[in-house]
């Protein structure tokens, strides 16, 4: 932070990068995996961030999660037990949670600094910890996933970039796990990168998962504080006849105001729709 701005200056990210106005800092921390910030914004709410990446902020964190956790929930029948890898900040179990299917939440992250502080600062996201059906693990989700076989409806992998804790949560023999601890019919989304910034990375993710899922689909939803203002995800289903690109299930227009702030039916639809200079890569 300098003269008060936040700069969100990456590598990954070459020659641009996202400023905000730093209000106050409210908490730094180095953790056992990364540096772990949270400031009050001047006008994006209360943000967090990871080694010097954004992660969430409260004015338009509810684009990220409520996308990556709803465009699996609502492609599957009925899913009762769910897992969420990462989401250390409690937003993706807060979607999970308002369908009334779940039985089971269990959510997987590496790093108890993020659970802590997300609880203490970002209450709005961490309200997902307080749901009964909710099961917290620290440990490594590629761990986690070994020796869990057939066990999920929906596994949500909401991580940050490759560079970092998150590495290995990119790689192929992970999506074999994913695999393997779903369900018949099970349906995966993961964090999938910004088409473009990383089209040749979504690319060859595509490809990994083709030569484990039958079906496999890239989607994207918009939000202001994300590099180049928008974020993808892989959306994959072990189910061949599964069409994830139309929502399986949907909330009535009334329930869905009440719901949600970014999803509906018709989002969920246009959200795989790609420009050509992408879907020539990605289709
Ligand atoms: N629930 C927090 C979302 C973490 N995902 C982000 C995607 C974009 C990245 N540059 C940083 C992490």
């Amino acid at each position: 932070i300098k003269d008060g701005w936040f700069r969100e200056i990456s590598d990954m990210w070459p020659g641009q990068a996202m400023i905000l106005k730093v209000n106050q800092v409210l908490h730094h921390e180095k953790s056992k995996y990364q540096d772990v910030l949270v400031f009050e914004s001047s006008d994006h709410g209360t943000v967090l961030v990871l080694d010097n990446v954004i992660q969430c902020t409260e004015r338009d964190e509810f684009s990220y999660q409520e996308m990556i956790t709803h465009l699996a929930m609502n492609s599957h029948p009925n899913p009762k037990s769910v897992l969420v890898i990462g989401g250390g900040d409690g937003g993706v179990l807060r979607e999970v949670v308002k369908h009334e299917s779940v039985e089971k939440a269990i959510l997987c992250d590496i790093d108890e600094a993020v659970i802590r502080v997300s609880k203490k600062y970002l209450p709005g996201m961490s309200i997902g910890y307080q749901h009964p059906a909710v099961d917290v693990h620290i440990g490594d989700g590629f761990k986690f996933l070994a020796d869990r076989k057939n066990e999920f409806d929906v596994i949500i992998t909401d991580s940050s970039d490759p560079e970092g804790p998150a590495e290995s949560l990119f790689q192929k023999p992970y999506f074999e796990l994913l695999y393997g601890a779903l369900k018949e019919g099970g349906v995966i989304t993961t964090q999938a990168e910004n088409q473009w910034l990383h089209l040749p990375l979504i690319t060859k993710l595509k490809k990994d998962c083709k030569e484990i899922f039958p079906v496999v689909e890239y989607a994207y939803t918009t939000i202001p504080t994300y590099p180049s203002g928008q974020i993808g995800f892989m959306v994959c289903c072990k189910d061949a006849s599964r069409n994830v690109k139309e929502p399986l299930r949907s909330w009535s227009p009334e329930e869905e105001e009440k719901l949600c702030r970014y999803y509906n039916k018709e989002i969920h639809r246009a959200s795989f729709v790609l420009p050509s200079f992408a879907r020539k890569f990605l289709s």
